[in-house]
């Protein structure tokens, strides 16, 4: 099991947000009770889970724990019974909230922390009424909480600082970037800066000068994907050109005087502008549920985060960098393979962009599972990304790849490595794919060779890595070699 997370959590409310941390932090393996007294919560919250199980296989290539198990309360004192974390995620009015959390803090265990998912409300003022309020602190997700990774950490002023010690480790431990806000100020950073935009884009649709289709449009094909690998003030560096953000700011800093924006005046949200918003984004959401917009969008931002893992020489650029160090977690927490079986290095789930004109997954996307399979094993060994810093490495020299069955959009896959030999040097593996149900898909045979990349050429690996193959392969003798071993392609001529 992985350190620092929760040994059950409960989740007080279960709608949007709720349901998204449910997700969360079974996929995580954490076991989760749920209080919500909407009649139909429990659908709502199942029906997030089969979104964010779809989401999650796609997204992490890693072996991932056992599911939590997930059980519905008929009260907050049932639900937080024996949880050591709790996350509060209830509609946005300060007294149903104190309300709610004071129920919480009289029945949770004393060690429990408590969680608040408010988009701006004061921690201060959350804590009011509590009678341990140094485990409160607002901790503020965005949606999806299943896909995307930021949590804002927000202390009050009765906040225990070790309570954000722990609940920076415990975000961490499922996956979630925690910023801690130096300052606690109402809808914290995040809020802040997108209910500007979002002010002003009401403000468009309201003076017509655009639609909320053109709006949408306006960002997505521009800075919105900007956004996703850069933030503001790196993207305005660059925006800059050579000398920086120094010219940045005099060639664009006094146009922010300029009355541009309507800044804090809001337009009248009076029942003909909301007519006038709702229609517009009826017509362009062109009949698509919101189960199906929830789909789509989360297979566009699995797309996005892993193109971003990629990145970098493969440590991956932001989201993507921190997507690769919870895959390496995940990895070492792993239940290892007995000694002497195949190890079980990746799994996933086919993506559609894996699929060719002959309807089946294309063989670009095997290579690129089993290079992923072999960084995967170079990582266990200790020849992962420190191990390149210092300047020594395994290159591929050879690969034979046999194709042995389809595999379709959709399909579960998990990859398995028998070490078929190794000296100094050399570490020769076959890694086998295998479909959701169990058949042999695909097979791998690669060389691998040890390089000092300093010089140029190939050199002993280091006694510590030459140790940790040793262990695996050792033992893996006594497995039959596979048929495809050594094989080449029919002499056909
Ligand atoms: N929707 C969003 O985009 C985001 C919302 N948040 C925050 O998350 C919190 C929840 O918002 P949403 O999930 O959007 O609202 P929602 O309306 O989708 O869900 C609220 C849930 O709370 C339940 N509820 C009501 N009274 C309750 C009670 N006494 N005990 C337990 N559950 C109760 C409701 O039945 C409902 O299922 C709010 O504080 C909001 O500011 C944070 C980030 C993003
Ligand atoms: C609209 N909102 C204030 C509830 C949005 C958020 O809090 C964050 C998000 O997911 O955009």
């Amino acid at each position: 099991m992985q350190e620092n997370l929760p040994r059950k959590a409960a989740c007080i409310g279960g709608g949007v947000i709720g349901a998204g941390w449910v997700a969360r932090l079974l996929l995580a393996g954490v076991d989760v009770s749920v209080f919500d007294p909407a009649p139909d919560a429990e659908r709502v919250v199942r029906e997030v889970l089969a979104n964010a199980e779809h989401a999650t296989a796609r997204l992490i290539s890693a072996p991932l724990p056992p599911q939590g198990t997930l059980s519905f309360a008929s009260s907050i004192e049932a639900a937080v019974e024996g949880a050591d974390f709790i996350q509060e995620s209830v509609p946005e009015r300060l007294d149903l909230k104190r309300r709610i959390l004071g129920a919480i803090d009289a029945a949770a265990p004393a060690d429990a922390l408590i969680g608040s998912s408010t988009s701006g409300l004061l921690p201060t003022d959350l804590q009011a009424e509590m009678s341990h309020p140094g485990r409160l602190f607002v901790a503020h997700p965005f949606n999806p909480v299943y896909l995307l990774p930021l949590v804002e950490l927000v202390a009050g002023g009765r906040t225990a600082p070790e309570s954000m010690e722990r609940a920076v480790a415990l975000y961490g431990a499922i996956g979630m970037k925690p910023v801690v806000i130096r300052r606690e100020i109402e809808a914290f950073v995040g809020d802040r800066l997108l209910e500007a935009l979002w002010r002003e884009a009401l403000w468009l649709v309201n003076d017509d000068v655009a639609t909320t289709e053109e709006i949408d449009d306006i960002i997505r094909y521009s800075f919105g994907l900007r956004w996703a690998q850069m933030g503001l003030f790196e993207t305005y560096r660059i925006a800059g050109g050579e000398p920086g953000m120094r010219h940045f700011l005099a060639q664009f800093g006094p146009a922010l005087k300029w009355p541009w924006t309507k800044l804090m005046d809001v337009p009248d949200l009076d029942d003909a502008f909301i007519e006038k918003i709702a229609s517009q984004s009826d017509e362009q959401a062109q009949g698509r549920g919101v189960r199906t917009l929830e789909r789509i969008r989360d297979d566009n931002l699995v797309g996005i985060i892993r193109a971003l893992a990629a990145e970098q020489g493969g440590k991956g650029w932001g989201a993507g960098a921190l997507l690769r160090e919870h895959e390496a977690r995940l990895r070492a927490a792993a239940e290892p393979a007995p000694a002497g079986e195949p190890l079980r290095l990746m799994e996933g789930e086919v993506d559609a962009a894996w699929i060719d004109y002959n309807g089946h997954m294309t063989e670009s996307r095997y290579l690129q599972v089993f290079g992923e399979t072999t960084d995967a094993l170079l990582a266990r060994i200790g020849a992962g990304a420190d191990y390149v810093a210092g300047g020594r490495s395994f290159y591929t020299v050879e690969t034979h790849i046999r194709h042995l069955s389809e595999t379709k959009q959709g399909e579960a896959f998990h990859t398995t490595t028998q070490i078929l030999g190794t000296d100094a040097k050399r570490i020769r593996v076959m890694h086998r794919f295998h479909g959701g149900d169990g058949t042999l898909r695909a097979t791998a045979e690669q060389m691998l060779l040890h390089v000092d990349m300093g010089a140029g050429r190939a050199s002993r690996a280091t006694p510590e890595v030459l140790e940790a193959i040793a262990a695996i392969a050792g033992p893996q003798r006594a497995l039959p070699i596979p048929p495809e071993a050594g094989r080449g392609i029919s002499d056909l001529r």
